[in-house]
């Protein structure tokens, strides 16, 4: 393992892509099994960036597939920002543990394991979970910074230790997931730090806040941009200024899958947001990652844009928890066994596309012209905020 930058938790070794050799490999190898070319759509391309991430074709199918739930209060929350008050992020650190939670349901759908960190949660939780806990909640960032530059490069390292340790343990695949009342402020107020984005055009609706919420929300974002743009340049102060311990963490867990080369799946506007510090911090780290879902939050749109990530799903979620990346993740675990378990044409003794007429790898210019560009994913209108049914803490009477 490199380990050059480990004193510094926010310097990272160089990021290497995926291997292109082995990915045109696994291209070439699409071409032979018993399918007409290119018929399994977007299954095909997410099939070759596995085995380009492994470095192996065929690709092997996921053995360990692992969800990180990075748990974390944010002071923010107390402004009205929420439609849920910051008791729930530790009740439900505990119905994580219960296994009652829909990222415990999904990731055994998917064959997962669940792993829950308590970075920033506000009061105690299991000591299970709280090993590497930095504080009690972060900071009021509309007013003041959320962490210590202490407390920022403790949670990144946090991040980058939990990376190693599930790498270390035989995870094949991660997912990073995220719990924490208010965090959607923050990761907005992230996004709009690095893409030049005004509150209007990230703030959402999060865990489902009215009208008089949503404005409390744009006013809390503007006021923590204001102290955000001015350290947009330099993504560990940014963390510290208007990010959280979370957050961190799952920036610098996200980096460090990169350069331990081991593919992610993205869930969604949070961990995206993480996402978008963890490039600037590990230029190239995307490479290692796909996008599982896109969420309802307009943030996020606007984080796949900049990552230039194409989202596998796009179902109207916005949980967190990591449910939109496992809810994905079967599709993933499909493409690979396609490449790793499909048999060829000379396998199975059928004439190839070699031996048939083939249709035009291209269509012609005038079919090219009325095609519509394929879409892999059916575009959902935001949907109406359900009302709460969470019944441990009600929401908020604001
Ligand atoms: O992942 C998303 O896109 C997403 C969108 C909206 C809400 N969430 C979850 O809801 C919580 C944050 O919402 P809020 O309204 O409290 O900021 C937090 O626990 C997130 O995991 C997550
Ligand atoms: C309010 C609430 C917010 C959440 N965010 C992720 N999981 C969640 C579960 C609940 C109940």
């Amino acid at each position: 393992m490199d380990n050059s930058g480990q004193d510094d938790p926010g310097v990272f070794p160089p990021i290497t892509a995926p291997d292109d050799e082995i990915r045109d490999r696994a291209v070439a190898r699409h071409t032979q099994l018993t399918k007409p070319v290119g018929s399994l759509g977007r299954l095909e391309e997410l099939g070759a960036w596995v085995s380009a991430c492994q470095g192996v074709c065929p690709p092997k199918p996921f053995e360990r597939p692992r969800v990180v739930v990075f748990a974390g209060d944010h002071g923010i929350a107390t402004q009205g920002v929420s439609a849920y008050p910051s008791e729930v992020t530790a009740q439900m650190v505990a119905n994580f543990l219960a296994g009652g939670a829909a990222v415990n349901v999904l990731a055994t759908a998917a064959g997962a394991t669940v792993r829950v960190v308590d970075v920033a949660v506000a009061g105690e939780t299991s000591p299970t979970v709280s090993k590497f806990k930095v504080r009690n909640g972060s900071g009021l960032i509309d007013r003041e910074d959320a962490l210590t530059a202490a407390e920022t490069a403790a949670a990144v390292k946090a991040g980058r230790d939990i990376a190693d340790e599930e790498i270390d343990g035989g995870a094949d695949v991660l997912v990073a997931g995220d719990m924490g009342i208010g965090n959607t402020t923050p990761s907005a107020v992230l996004i709009a730090a690095l893409t030049g984005s005004e509150p209007v055009a990230v703030v959402g609706r999060g865990t489902g806040i009215d009208d008089q919420g949503w404005m409390r929300k744009t006013a809390a974002i503007r006021d923590a941009l204001r102290r955000a743009r001015k350290v947009g340049a330099d993504p560990v102060a940014l963390l510290r200024t208007a990010g959280g311990a979370d957050l961190a963490a799952m920036a610098g867990f996200l980096a460090q899958a990169a350069a331990r080369r081991t593919p992610v799946v993205l869930d969604g506007v949070v961990v995206g947001a993480a996402a978008m510090v963890a490039e600037e911090l590990a230029p190239g780290a995307r490479e290692w990652w796909v996008a599982g879902h896109r969420s309802v939050e307009p943030a996020h749109a606007i984080v796949l844009d900049h990552l230039d990530l194409k989202p596998i799903l796009d179902f109207g979620m916005r949980l967190g928890e990591g449910s939109g990346a496992l809810t994905a993740l079967p599709v993933l675990s499909a493409a690979t066994r396609i490449l790793a378990e499909m048999a060829t044409f000379a396998d199975a003794g059928i004439a190839g596309p070699a031996d048939a007429p083939q249709p035009a790898a291209t269509p012609p210019p005038a079919a090219q012209a009325a095609a519509p560009e394929p879409s892999f994913t059916e575009p959902v209108p935001p949907a109406e905020p359900e009302p709460p049914k969470f019944t441990v803490a009600p929401p908020l009477d604001l």
